[in-house]
Parts: structure tokens; sequence; C-alpha cells
């Protein structure tokens, strides 16, 4: 079970019910987010999950284990402005209290090719890494503050990403979106508290991709410091640390390896 900090009256546990308010974890159906989830469950904590497809007769296997779970879970693309207010209408139908929103759910798309591009895709593929990256954490924020409000303590984390502190040649509007994110954070930091704390994860390699070649893993892991794929258990220390201590907020943990040093 998550530690509660009674001490601060602003801090103190709700009262209102004795079960534990869930906390919602977007785009959890796989990898981190799927961990996270796991892991919070493993703690007593319930959880509300996000994904964005199932092929019909054809159950994922991380959907199956957190249905097994108990976990309720919800259809939701955030790729345009619909899809996200369809999904805090259906989020407001299962719970009206939380403990916590951790905006995991991201798509890691980079440009196409030169001169390759169908007449305005380079549009569409960035207005959707901003939908998915920014005006969904910001319009879940904003109309679902005030369950969080109804928790306490209460948390908001946005998970970013260490491209942001150089860019990206190849994933440039993806690093924007989560620039973005980030000044997210600092912005809602300010408004939510001090019932709400908001704070971000900015990670750099953590899990590889199962079609990643030698090669690229070589070449990712040379990029740290430490030189590792850590697993999504380094991301998820990272979420405890945020949700259990009551006087951080408006800050991004670097969960990065020391790639700043190389
Ligand atoms: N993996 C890594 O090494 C790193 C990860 N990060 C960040 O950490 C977080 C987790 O990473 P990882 O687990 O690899 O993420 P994934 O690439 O596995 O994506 C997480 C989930 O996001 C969901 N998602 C994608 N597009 C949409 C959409 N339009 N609407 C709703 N949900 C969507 C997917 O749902 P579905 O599967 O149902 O389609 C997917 O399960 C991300 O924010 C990522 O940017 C940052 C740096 C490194
Ligand atoms: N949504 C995602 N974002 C990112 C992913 C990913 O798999 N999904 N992966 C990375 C890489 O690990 C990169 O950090 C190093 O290759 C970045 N973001």
């Amino acid at each position: 079970m998550l530690r509660r900090w009674t001490h601060s009256p602003r801090l103190r546990e709700s009262s209102m019910s004795a079960s534990p308010a869930p906390i919602l974890i977007t785009g959890a159906s796989q990898r981190i987010g799927l961990y996270c989830a796991e892991r919070l469950l493993d703690e007593g904590q319930p959880v509300i999950a996000t994904f964005r497809y199932e092929r019909p007769g054809h159950e994922r296997p991380g959907l199956a284990r957190l249905r097994e779970r108990g976990v309720p879970t919800l259809q939701a693309d955030f790729a345009d402005e619909a899809g996200i207010l369809a999904f805090i209408g259906r989020l407001k139908e299962h719970t009206d209290r939380l403990r916590a929103i951790v905006h995991n759910a991201s798509e890691w798309l980079g440009e196409t090719t030169p001169g390759e591009a169908t007449p305005g895709e380079e549009a569409r593929i960035f207005q959707r890494l901003f939908n998915v990256h920014m005006l969904a954490p910001y319009l879940i924020n904003l109309h679902c503050a005030e369950l969080l409000e109804r928790s306490s303590p209460a948390d908001i984390v946005h998970i970013g990403d260490d491209v942001t502190r150089k860019g990206s040649a190849r994933h440039i509007a993806y690093s924007a979106s989560k620039a973005g994110l980030d000044n997210l954070t600092l912005s809602f930091a300010a408004r939510l508290a001090p019932r709400v704390k908001v704070n971000g994860i900015a990670p750099a390699l953590i899990l590889f991709k199962p079609e990643d070649d030698a090669e690229y893993r070589a070449r990712t892991l040379a990029k740290s410091a430490l030189g590792i794929e850590p697993g999504a258990e380094a991301v998820y220390l990272g979420l405890r640390y945020l949700l259990d201590n009551p006087y951080v907020t408006g800050t991004t943990l670097t969960v990065n390896g020391g790639r700043h040093l190389k």
C-alpha cells in the first residue's frame, strides 16, 4: 500500500471512503504502463487502465492480466479532441475520485523520409503527437481535477522524455510535443497546488522494442554513462517517489542513465 502522509491537514488521507481511490494510467496495455499498473496492484493500489484498440476475439495478454485482477480497462484514442472528451466521459462513469493520473500514453513517431510524405501526412503526424502528448493531458487534467481533489494526497505524473533536453533530429515533432508536456507540468503544478501535486518523469532508454537490432541497441546503450537497458522498474521507482513524497511538485525527474554526461 502506498505510504499515506497524515501529518499535514492538506495531505491527510481522504476520509470519504475506506477503499483507496484508483490511479488512472493511460496507455497501460503494454510495456512501461502495464508494468507500473501491475506493481501498483501488487501494493494493493486500485488501478484504471486505458488501451487504444483490441481486435475482437484477440484479447491482448496485458489487458487480460489486468482484467483478471479486476482492473477496469477503458478504451481511449487520444489522437483527436473527440476521442479525448469521449474517454473523459467514460472515465467519469467509472469513478468519482482518483488518487492519481499517470499520463503514460504515447506514440514514438519519427519524421517521414524527405519527399516520401503524402500530402498533409507530416501535419497529421505533428497534430496527432501533440494531441496524444499535450492535448490529452491538458483536457484530462482540466476535466478531472475535481476527481483528484476528492482524494488526499493526489498526484498527476506526466511521462515525458529526456530527449527534450537537446531535441532530436529524427523525432522533431515527438520531442517538441514532449517538451510541451514538460511545460504543462509547471503550469498545472501552480494551478492545482496545494491539493494536487503535479510532476514529470523524463526517461531515456528504458525498454528496447523487440525489433531493435544489435547495432541499434549497442549504439543506444553507448549514449548513456551507465550503458544499461534498465527496464520499467526504473520508471516505477520514480513514480513511487513522486506519489509518496508530500513536498515535491512542479518538478521533472530525469531517469536517463547519465546521458547528459556523455
Ligand atoms: N520505452 C522507452 O525506452 C522510453 C519511453 N518513454 C516514455 O515512457 C512512456 C511509456 O513508454 P512505452 O511503454 O515504451 O510506450 P509504448 O510505445 O508502449 O506506448 C504506450 C501506450 O501508449 C498507447 N497509445 C499510443 N497512441 C495512443 C493514442 N493515440 N491514444 C491512446 N493511447 C495511445 C498505446 O496503446 P495501445 O497499445 O493500446 O495502442 C501503448 O500501449 C511513454 O510516454 C514514452 O514516451 C520515454 C523514453 C524512453
Ligand atoms: N511511446 C514511446 N516513446 C518512446 C519509446 C517507445 O518505445 N515508445 N522509446 C524510446 C527509445 O527508447 C529512445 O529513448 C532510445 O532509443 C523513446 N520514446
